[in-house]
């Protein structure tokens, strides 16, 4: 099984992934893949990034996880382009910011993801692209904490019964666009 792992940069993705890492899961992190692999079409030089062939990657992807039973995370602002389901990690655009601003991002790249957080832009795609979304808030709380609600999402969805989770971390829970600057 697939679940992808997504949100906007300085949701906390990575830090869950890491940790999911450490209690057993298989993680793809899917900006290494993409990079390892040349898995993009081009490169984005001004904004310093790689245009992913999102083909190619949803290929390998489904290579590596191959036909594991087990649960295979995907880390990425990406992940709901290939994943079915999908956990969206949220975060205050307060917090964010300053996340942001501790990972040396600057000003405008800072404002950019907070004002994409603010108009629920992944959550919007992941409802569009995906067949299962689950939202989960980060703001003002430990990776691990987060982690405890990704595992508890994942129980439900393994034992054929989601339906509880699903009521506990079901979409739409935010309204962050009056705090757009
Ligand atoms: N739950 C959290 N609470 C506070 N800070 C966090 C939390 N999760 C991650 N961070 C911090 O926020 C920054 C971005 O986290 P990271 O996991 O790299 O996010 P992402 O992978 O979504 O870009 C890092 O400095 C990290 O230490």
């Amino acid at each position: 099984m697939i679940i992808g792992l997504t949100g906007t940069p300085g949701t906390g993705k990575t830090s869950v992934s890491r940790l999911l890492q450490e209690h057993g899961y298989n993680v793809l992190y899917l900006t290494d893949l993409i990079k390892d692999e040349c898995l993009y079409s081009e490169v984005d030089e001004d904004r310093d990034t790689l245009v992913a062939d999102m083909d190619r990657v949803f290929s390998r992807v489904c290579e590596l996880a191959g036909d594991d039973e087990g649960v295979n995370i995907i880390d990425s602002h990406m992940a709901h382009h290939i994943a079915d389901v999908v956990i969206v990690l949220r975060t205050a655009p307060s917090d964010l910011r300053e996340r942001l601003r501790l990972r040396n991002y600057s000003y405008a790249k800072i404002e950019e993801n907070v004002e994409a957080e603010c108009l629920d832009v992944i959550l919007v795609e992941s409802v569009e692209w995906c067949q299962k979304v689950y939202e989960l808030d980060t703001t003002g709380r430990m990776a691990e904490d987060v982690v405890t609600d990704v595992e508890e999402i994942i129980s439900g969805i393994l034992s054929g019964d989601d339906s509880e989770v699903y009521q506990k971390y079901m979409p739409g829970s935010f309204d962050w666009s009056g705090e757009i600057f």
